[in-house]
């Protein structure tokens, strides 16, 4: 008698089962477009994303140049609003050149693996966001990860490669601690080993230094000859989209050969145009870069007192630990409940063991509301295990 097919999927509900059972299920929840809580869990660090120059401006773009970008701008060619944007990134931040992804998480893809290619050496930081270890998984290059912000460990591998091409790639401000690299001390080790930098600065961008710059040029390495950065659009910008900053060669190469850039959509006009809107607004605005991290250090200052373990923010991530998955779990849900949206991490996101609340400063909290979303994340807070 033939045997019952075999079910494709029974695999599947193993798995659920497992997370199940380690407090680690993930699921959707409806967004209403007028919720009423305050949110802190997105990564809307300038208020902009609502700002009604920017939405203005995509709604143009939209209307001028369609809906999306219809194809690989290698195939339907650059509009304008591509290259301003480009110019004007590349300027702010201190860079010869820029080249626009549609995200910041194609921008990395294309970055790691068009500079660290087969035969090179990719070193990069236990903390890196996926996107730059997707990259390194990409690249087919040999990856040293070295210990989190540990310049001496980057000193050490490059070191033990002498003469050998080589990448050293790390977050600016690390995504789920919001702890900062040791950019300058990175910087000079490349330089004397002759390896090239790539740092992704979807934190700094914004917040960090004279009025949002982002943290290249805090550090005055934006203009190195052998400094990259990665950008996203989709945090400070309040749009979408990704960018690589750097060399003029070096964007000639992406351009050649990143796949993420030649085989992908090109960026949406639309996310192009509010970009662009959101990055003039921030030159006339200089001051929202400043409020964010005021907003950040009094979140951090004020849970801290409350006797919450958190990490000093360098940027407007404020990280507060959680005893436990569920527990992070839990007391999300119950920070929700009362109205307030915070982020929460847990294994696989971060690795085991560490697991976190995240709080994101943003440029047009009120004090107000600072002090209220502190005592509702103080009064939800499990029982200390
Ligand atoms: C450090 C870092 N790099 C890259 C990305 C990816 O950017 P995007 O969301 O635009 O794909 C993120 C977003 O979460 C990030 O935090």
């Amino acid at each position: 008698m033939a045997q019952a097919p075999q079910d494709p999927f029974e695999w599947i509900e193993d798995e659920a089962l497992r997370r199940e059972r380690t407090g680690l299920v993930r699921g959707l929840r409806p967004r209403p477009a007028d919720s009423p809580v305050l949110d802190l869990a997105g990564n809307d660090y300038l208020g902009l994303t609502r700002h009604p120059e920017i939405t203005g401006a995509a709604g143009e773009a939209a209307h001028r140049w369609g809906a999306g970008a219809t194809g690989s701008r290698l195939v339907t060619g650059s509009t304008e609003l591509h290259a301003e944007l480009e110019r004007e990134l590349a300027e702010f931040c201190g860079f010869e050149a820029a080249l626009v992804f549609s995200s910041g998480y194609a921008a990395n893809l294309a970055a790691v693996t068009a500079l660290g290619g087969p035969g090179s050496l990719i070193v990069s930081d236990a903390g890196n966001h996926a996107s730059i270890v997707d990259g390194c998984r990409l690249a087919r290059a040999e990856t040293a990860i070295t210990a989190h912000a540990d310049p001496e460990a980057v000193r050490k591998t490059l070191g033990a490669h002498p003469g050998r091409r080589a990448l050293v790639v790390t977050d600016s401000v690390f995504s789920v601690d919001g702890d900062a690299a040791p950019l300058a001390a990175l910087a000079e080790i490349c330089r004397a080993h002759g390896a090239a930098l790539l740092v992704d600065d979807a934190h700094g961008l914004g917040v960090l230094g004279d009025g949002g710059r982002g943290a290249p040029h805090t550090a005055g390495i934006a203009g190195d000859g052998g400094v990259v950065a990665t950008l996203t659009l989709s945090k400070s910008l309040g749009a979408q989209g990704g960018a690589v900053l750097g060399p003029a060669r070096v964007i000639g190469q992406l351009i050649n050969t990143a796949r993420t850039f030649i085989f992908d959509t090109g960026l949406a006009p639309a996310a192009a145009g509010a970009a662009l809107a959101a990055l003039r607004l921030l030159r006339r605005e200089p001051g929202r870069a400043a409020r964010v991290r005021t907003v950040a250090g009094a979140l951090y200052g004020g849970l801290t007192a409350r006797g919450l373990t958190a990490v000093r923010p360098e940027a407007a991530v404020v990280s507060v630990r959680a005893p436990s998955p569920s527990a992070a779990v839990e007391w999300a849900g119950a920070c929700r409940s009362a109205g307030l949206a915070v982020g929460c991490f847990r294994p696989p996101s971060v690795p085991d063991g560490v697991s976190r609340l995240r709080l994101t400063a943003r440029a047009d909290l009120t004090d107000q509301q600072i002090a209220w979303a502190v005592s509702t994340v103080a009064r939800t807070a499990p029982a200390p295990g």
